[in-house]
């Protein structure tokens, strides 16, 4: 994958440190005590060495030096803890907005992107900025203090041996500059096939019983190999880069070692230069050496943090679906105009058209892909041709001048042959998508006038997969409804005939549905979305074919159930069993992205072609 064109810089890393100032300010002052010990040091030895060579007292330079030590110790670890604290908290920052801006990415990011790579963001990719604070910026502020103070003194000792050594060292350093730039791409690489393999790992596991039912282990072990043998190579190569950073290093400064040794001890052996001065002299040399080590390492640390930014930063400047309904916990609060969020409302489609967006190179290199993308995919059965001929048509539109209306309180159905867009209609409906033409009206407001978060939260939704979250039975059903007691759950339970559900355990409501709900059949999940949404209270009902997955007598029950509920709501329901919505007001008959007819079932019978098609395939009637 190639690197994008926009790459992170140190600057934009700054205002992830907001609201830490104070604590680095005291980081910033403790390293500087330390450093400063650190300095003092080999001064302390030389004092020591020359007091005693001359044969006078050193006992204070002992006392002095042992005090030195210990406080360069205890400061240095203040320093360590209070930069891991900063960076754990920093951490957690980058990790909240990120998630804030992920759940406020509209439905067509997700449809374009794979969830194992947007996990890995949140996790690896946060963890690597981690770095760029512990052993990046501070290190490398505080190796160049060590580095100047190291210089000055190295100058005042011997400027013949300083001179020595500051070739070998620029030497050194222009070697990795030259390295730094080659790791962050690298480095971006490896991020960016960690995260392909992570999509791949995620897709395995989520389809496990389909892999499992079609003996694919191990051609999916395959296809997760290639990924992980992309980022070992991707690693192999950061790898090499970073080996011959060291070697560089270390000839360059070993070689500075002899030759200083070799010199100084000539001049000391000549007496132009005290044995005191140069030991302090080989300690500043090794005081120089060793933040240019940490400096250089903390420099690919660096460059790895901003290629790791490079990936956070692509999903924050994503356009969230709006500003101002970023907020989700906001939701119930949001306000609708005067005295209509509680009453059923009327919806009207004029001339809507609709294509989703073709997947496109850019989202390609942001990690989208394919069979595991977050949204509107459907379960139902789709014959293998249809299937592909809709894939082939991913640019056609997918609704074209699609009008009618349902007035409030009344129930009205979809149908039509699979492909046809009834469920893009819901979607169209809810906001996911915008439409490419037309408007939508809901009690004669256009959706777009509406926020989001309020025309939502008029909505009730049951989707064709009854996706159930991980979790207890409780929290399913309180999604949208987090204040209901836990009587009203019994309630609805019984009312969707899951009251049996919530006594299986010793844990009643608190029953732990596992991943995914993966301990419910399919109908209890469907049966579940039911009456979460029916608890939710909605004045407004979307129900994507509700009664696909269960059996006739529950089919009875949710029959009566939404009799009830659609008493004071508005109903769209999609079906494909006509018999389902035979007693509807009205059925509205889509056929490949266009209304074919509209009326009752009496009507539809003697004036649609397709719909007496549709029923006599069902047997509802002989032609
Ligand atoms: N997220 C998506 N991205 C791209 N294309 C999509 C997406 N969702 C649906 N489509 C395509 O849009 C077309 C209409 O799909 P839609 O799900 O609305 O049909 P439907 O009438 O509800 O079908 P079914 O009865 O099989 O559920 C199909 O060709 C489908 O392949």
């Amino acid at each position: 994958m190639q690197p994008t064109a926009q790459r992170a810089t140190l600057r934009e890393f700054f205002p992830y440190l907001r609201g830490h100032v104070r604590i680095l300010v005291v980081v910033a002052v403790v390293s500087l005590i330390s450093t400063g010990l650190s300095i003092a040091q080999p001064l302390m030895v030389q004092q020591l060495v020359n007091s005693v060579s001359a044969s006078e007292p050193a006992t204070i330079f002992i006392w002095l030096l042992v005090a030195i030590t210990l406080g360069g110790a205890v400061f240095g670890a203040a320093q360590s803890y209070l930069l891991q604290r900063t960076a754990e908290s920093v951490v957690l920052g980058v990790r909240r907005s990120l998630v804030g801006r992920l759940l406020a990415l509209p439905i067509k990011e997700f449809d374009r992107r794979r969830v194992g790579d947007l996990i890995s963001r949140v996790g690896s990719d946060t963890t690597l900025m981690r770095s760029v604070i512990t052993s990046g910026l501070f290190e490398i502020v505080s190796s160049i203090l060590m580095f100047f103070a190291a210089v000055v003194l190295m100058v005042l000792i011997d400027p013949l041996l300083f001179g020595i050594t500051l070739s070998a060292v620029v030497v050194g350093a222009g070697g990795v500059l030259f390295l730094a730039r080659l790791i962050r791409r690298r480095s971006r690489d490896v991020q960016d096939a960690v995260g392909s393999m992570t999509a791949a790992v995620e897709r395995g596991l989520s389809g496990i019983r389909t892999i499992k039912a079609s003996v694919a282990e191990e051609r999916e072990a395959a296809v997760i190999d290639v990924e992980a043998t992309k980022a070992f190579r991707a690693g192999i190569a950061m790898a090499r880069l970073q080996a011959a950073v060291q070697p560089i290093m270390s000839i360059c400064i070993q070689g500075a070692f002899i030759v200083v040794l070799a010199v100084g001890g000539i001049r000391v052996a000549a007496g132009e230069l005290l044995l005191g001065d140069l030991i302090a002299f080989i300690l500043y040399l090794f005081l120089l050496v060793m933040p240019i080590g940490s400096a250089m390492s903390a420099f690919v640390q660096i460059q790895s943090g901003l290629a790791a930014l490079d990936r956070i930063q692509e999903i924050a400047r994503l356009e969230p679906e709006r500003a101002d309904e970023a907020g989700l916990v906001q939701r119930s609060a949001e306000p609708m105009p005067a005295g209509t969020a509680a009453r059923p409302g009327t919806i009207e489609l004029r001339d809507v058209s609709f294509s989703y967006a073709p997947v496109d190179d850019d989202a390609a290199a942001t990690g989208q892909g394919g069979a595991t993308a977050v949204g509107a995919r459907r379960s139902t059965p789709v014959s293998p041709e249809g299937a592909l001929a809709a894939l082939d048509d991913i640019d056609q539109p997918v609704l074209d001048g699609v009008s009618f209306s349902v007035p409030a309180g009344s129930r009205t159905a979809l149908v039509g042959p699979s492909g046809a867009g009834k469920s893009t209609v819901l979607a169209l409906l809810e906001r996911f998508y915008e439409p490419t033409g037309g408007t939508i009206r809901l009690d004669g407001v256009a959706l777009p006038d509406l926020p989001r978060s309020a025309l939502r939260s008029r909505i009730g939704l049951v989707e064709q997969e009854a996706p159930v979250l991980s979790g207890t039975l409780a929290d399913n059903l309180r999604l949208a409804a987090p204040e209901a007691t836990d009587d009203q759950l019994r309630r609805v339970l019984a009312a969707v005939g899951l009251d049996a559900l919530g006594d299986r355990s010793d844990d009643g409501l608190d029953l732990n549905l596992g991943e995914d709900g993966i301990r419910l059949s399919g109908g209890q999940r469907q049966r579940l979305a039911w009456a979460r949404t029916i608890l939710a209270d909605r004045p407004l009902l979307l129900m994507d074919e509700p009664t696909s997955a269960v059996d006739s007598r529950t089919e009875q029950l949710l029959q009566r159930t939404l009799g009830e509920a659609s008493r004071d709501r508005t109903v769209v329901v999609v079906a494909h069993r006509l018999s389902t919505v035979a007693d509807f007001d009205q059925i509205v008959v889509l056929d490949q992205g266009r209304v074919a007819a509209v009326g009752t079932h009496e009507e539809l019978l003697d004036s649609s072609e397709l719909y007496r098609d549709m029923a006599s395939r069902q047997r509802l009637v002989t032609v």
